[in-house]
């Protein structure tokens, strides 16, 4: 049996960077991976949907340019050649990945499946079908998440798609149905819409991103539709079956049935752990009732020596999340600092277009919070920015405490939102009120300088 320091599970974003930092520290470690190096930020996440995102941006920008004089005549959507650039990004992420870690001295990549068979033992189902037991003093678990799939009658019957087949399609959907509006629905939904397929979004709460104000959520909605994406709120699917290529769907809206046909249906109605048959109860780890591996502020589990990291503990699923976990077990393991995941401000980004850029409270949080605040709202048809890029599409808004004039969280939905939030995020590290940027200079004509403007708002 061999005997390591530690023990990775998962190759993912917090996995992949931890497995080498431990090996450097000294420790003889193993990373143990089912699937892929990279896990599923690099393969099935974050960068084959940008890859394919910036094709679709594309072919909108085609199209819109004619309202800015330039007009490119006809466009055509090479499919296989998108699919074939992302498969090249993801080929070429997820081989450096694993050059970096084959190169690391003291450190040994095993592809296999990995289940626990005693406290701090596990064993592993290899590639070629055989098996090894390995132990070690210390296991840091970034098993991921996978996509849930709803028991809706008939959807067993159908080739329903995820996230991750749906990449792996060669043909662009006629009619793309889609089982909820978080985020993987928005990104494919608008992405599909873009490539040439009719879109059906399918949402059983009342709004698309409930999470999200309203007010937000509205705007975002209004910029699909403009798109001709149908959304049906307050709706559940029920039904499926398949006649030749035809999906039929029965739909459920406020208790009255309908029918619709379709001819591919994408599950993205969120994700769930994959831990079924990993045997937690024997390593004496805890999970919650949902199946996430319960840890408390420093990633520790009820098992003494055994971490996890990433999407498995449940709470916000970020590749930015599982990175930090990373650097805070490296900071508690190696350099025996204290650390603590609570109360991080964690940033995050959908990436429709115009892209939404959140960070800290809603409205609607800090309402129920019974927070005395200030709400600055600004549309982007009067953003120089927006006016002269021809791209007058979204909002932001910023949500600021009343008597100190901190910034408590934002939204804004704008072409680069991802990047202005980032400066909106930096304020309330820093501790910035509102006011300090509502006179900051800032340089003309950019998105971030209309911050000035934002802010103005709450002056009356
Ligand atoms: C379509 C899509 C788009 C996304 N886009 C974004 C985005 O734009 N920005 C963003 O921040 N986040 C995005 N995410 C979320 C992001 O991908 C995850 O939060 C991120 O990958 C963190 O994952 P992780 O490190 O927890 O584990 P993962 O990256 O999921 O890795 C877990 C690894 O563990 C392996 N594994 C599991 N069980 C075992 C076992 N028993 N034995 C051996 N190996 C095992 C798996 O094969 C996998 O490789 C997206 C997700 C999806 C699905
Ligand atoms: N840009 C990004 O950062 C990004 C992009 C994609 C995914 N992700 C991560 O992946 C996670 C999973 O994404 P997701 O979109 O699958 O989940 P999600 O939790 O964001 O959204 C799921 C949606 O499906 C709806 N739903 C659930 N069951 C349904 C049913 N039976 N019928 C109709 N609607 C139903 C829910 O009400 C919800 O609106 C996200 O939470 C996020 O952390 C991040």
């Amino acid at each position: 049996m061999r005997h390591y320091d530690a023990i990775v599970i998962g190759a993912g974003q917090a996995g992949t960077p931890l497995c080498r930092k431990l090996a450097e520290s000294g420790l003889k470690t193993a990373l143990i991976e089912k699937r892929w190096v990279g896990g599923t930020c690099v393969n099935g996440g974050c960068s084959p949907t940008k890859a394919m995102i910036a094709s679709a941006k594309a072919a909108w920008s085609a199209r819109h340019n004619e309202a800015l004089g330039v007009s490119v005549g006809g466009i055509t959507i090479d499919f296989e050649d998108i699919i074939e650039r992302k498969n090249r990004i993801v080929q070429m992420m997820r081989d450096n990945s694993e050059k970096r870690i084959r190169e690391t001295a003291g450190l040994d990549l095993i592809y296999g499946t990995a289940r626990f068979s005693g406290r701090k033992e596990i064993t592993v189902t290899l590639t070629d079908g055989s098996s090894e037991t390995l132990i070690a003093d210390k296991f840091f678990l970034n098993n991921g998440v996978q996509p849930v799939i709803p028991d809706i009658e008939g959807i067993q019957t159908i080739p329903y798609l995820t996230s991750t087949t749906i990449m792996q399609l060669d043909e662009i959907p006629e009619h793309l149905l889609i089982l909820g509006s978080g985020y993987i629905a928005l990104e494919f939904g608008q992405m599909f819409a873009r490539f040439g397929s009719k879109v059906t979004l399918i949402e059983r709460s009342e709004r698309i991103l409930k999470k999200e104000d309203k007010d937000i959520t509205e705007e975002i909605a209004k910029i699909l539709a403009q798109e001709s994406i149908e959304i049906l709120t307050n709706t559940e699917a029920t039904g499926f079956s398949k006649n030749g290529h035809i999906i039929s769907v029965t739909l459920e809206t406020n208790g009255r049935k309908s029918q619709r046909s379709c001819t591919h249906v994408l599950v993205a109605a969120g994700r769930k752990p994959q831990l079924r048959e990993f045997g937690l109860e024997t390593a004496g780890v805890e999970a919650d009732e949902k199946g996430y591996i319960k840890v408390n502020d420093q990633l520790e589990t009820s098992a003494e020596g055994i971490y996890a990291l990433g999407d498995v503990k449940g709470g916000p699923a970020f590749t930015h999340v599982s990175y930090d976990d990373y650097r805070l077990i490296i900071q508690k393991v190696v350099e025996k600092k204290q650390i603590s995941i609570a109360d991080r401000l964690i940033p995050y980004c959908i990436f429709t277009d115009p892209q939404l850029g959140r960070v800290g409270m809603t409205e609607q949080q800090a309402r129920e919070k019974g927070i005395d605040i200030k709400v600055a709202v600004l549309k982007n048809d009067s953003v120089a920015r927006s006016i002269e890029t021809g791209d007058e599409r979204g909002m932001m808004k910023a949500i600021v405490d009343a008597k100190t004039g901190q910034i408590l969280g934002a939204a804004v939905l704008a072409e680069e939102g991802g990047e202005v939030i980032t400066v909106l995020q930096m304020a309330m590290i820093g501790n910035i009120t509102y006011d300090r940027l509502m006179n900051g200079i800032f340089a003309h004509p950019t998105y971030s300088e209309s911050l000035n403007n934002l802010f103005m708002s709450l002056e009356g």
